[in-house]
């Protein structure tokens, strides 16, 4: 073998083997024992069997709304129960006196990408107000910081589809513009009009070939109403592995029975579903819909913006908030917590040359754990963090040749 740029030595995978792995132009050429592994090395990093996990992949986040690398904003809570309407109000007013976005989504990227993020999903939203301007900025970062992070970009109509004329056109110009999904909005809580929205959606995903991501807040029969919707739509133009729901919370609200039927439609039709296990609000239920065929996957959505004011990005800690609320203990289920932030996270982003495997891209996390499990359960710190064979956060922080 000729020589290779990186040979990482005494590197412990999750399946317990310590081998060397060798990195040449940012991907991964092998995975062998020490005696077998290439001699030649440009650079050789004795890793001495601390864990190396695949790079963290964080299925849902808004780079556009963070506060993050901001003053801190005070939450503003919605003055009669949650509301999707008045908080979309209320962010937009905190949001009109907040730093750019270069600046913001920055700082939030080196925040996720400090712990271990080295995928990304994030939503932008799309309206009437700002148009594309979001996209084209979420896309500049994106772009400015890509030797960190790989960022997805959905185009998210935050402000409704049917009730906002106008911004059916914006999202079909922003797939054209560079998002690589469309996204959408409780077609029936924020639209009334769950056809008439879920037409404008499924009709640009058709046209541009391009895959769904949609918020659906929407709880009890109507929202599983919506997510059964979304299933035959999925299954008829033949979009299965390329839609997502994401929150869903109405499968956490209905009898274990309806969700039983709703998960096996999500299953044959691949609709995966995503959650951040939310503060106190009920959310899918995890394994029943893992064990009906669901791939259902994690984010980190907020962080500290205007929908709530916590979050540091670490998908370790989603993970553990994940398992904490779905009342996971045994090391089956803890895994099954830590696959949500890495394989499954990946299926659902459509990645190719995920983990740490021979010919997957060299990203990867580094850090002091015997497993996955105590990775989840202490979240250990502090953590090495590769991009393409490259480190790029140490203890922390981002390494300066990454920025
Ligand atoms: N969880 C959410 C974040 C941002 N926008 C939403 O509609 N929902």
């Amino acid at each position: 073998m000729s020589t290779v740029d990186t040979l990482f030595r005494n590197a412990r995978l999750v399946d317990g083997r310590t081998v060397d792995v060798a990195v040449c132009d940012g991907r991964i050429i092998s995975i062998a024992s020490h005696s077998q592994s290439p001699v030649a090395a440009r650079e050789t990093l004795d890793l001495t069997g601390r864990l190396v996990l695949p790079g963290l992949v964080d299925g849902h986040i808004h780079l556009d709304k963070g506060f993050v690398g901001d003053d801190w904003k005070s939450h503003r809570p919605c003055t009669a129960g949650f509301s999707v309407r008045e908080r979309v109000k209320f962010e937009k007013e905190a949001l009109a006196g907040a730093r750019p976005i270069a600046v913001r989504a920055a700082a939030l990227i080196d925040l996720c990408v400090a712990h271990g993020t080295t995928q990304m999903r994030s939503h932008v939203d799309i309206d009437l107000q700002v148009g594309l301007r979001n996209l084209e900025q979420v896309m500049a970062a994106r772009d400015a910081h890509r030797n960190k992070v790989s960022v997805q970009i959905v185009a998210f109509p935050q402000s409704g589809i049917v009730t906002s004329p106008g911004v059916a056109g914006l999202l079909d110009e922003a797939v054209r513009a560079g998002a690589d999904l469309v996204g959408g909005l409780d077609p029936a809580g924020y639209d009334a009009d769950i056809d008439g929205h879920l037409d404008v959606i499924f009709g640009i995903a058709d046209r541009r070939g391009v895959g769904i991501d949609i918020h659906l807040h929407d709880g009890g029969l109507l929202g599983i109403f919506e997510i059964e919707n979304i299933a035959r739509r999925t299954k008829a133009l033949g979009l299965g592995g390329k839609v997502t729901i994401s929150h869903a919370y109405a499968l956490g609200e209905v009898p274990r029975d309806a969700v039983q039927r709703t998960a096996q439609l999500l299953a044959e039709a691949g609709v995966a579903i995503l959650t951040n296990a939310p503060g106190a609000h009920a959310f899918p239920p995890v394994l029943l819909l893992r064990d009906a065929g669901v791939n259902v996957f994690a984010g980190n959505d907020n962080i500290r913006d205007s929908w709530w004011p916590y979050g540091d990005g670490d998908l370790l800690e989603r993970a553990m908030i994940v398992g904490y609320r779905s009342g996971f203990s045994t090391d089956a289920d803890l895994a099954a917590a830590f696959n949500m932030v890495t394989t499954n996270a990946a299926q659902a982003l459509g990645l190719r040359d995920y983990g740490v495997a021979k010919g997957a891209a060299a990203d990867f996390v580094v850090l002091d754990a015997q497993h996955v499990q105590e990775a989840v359960v202490a979240r250990p710190r502090p953590r090495d963090v590769y991009k393409n064979g490259r480190l790029v956060a140490h203890g922390g922080t981002i390494v300066t040749a990454a920025r």
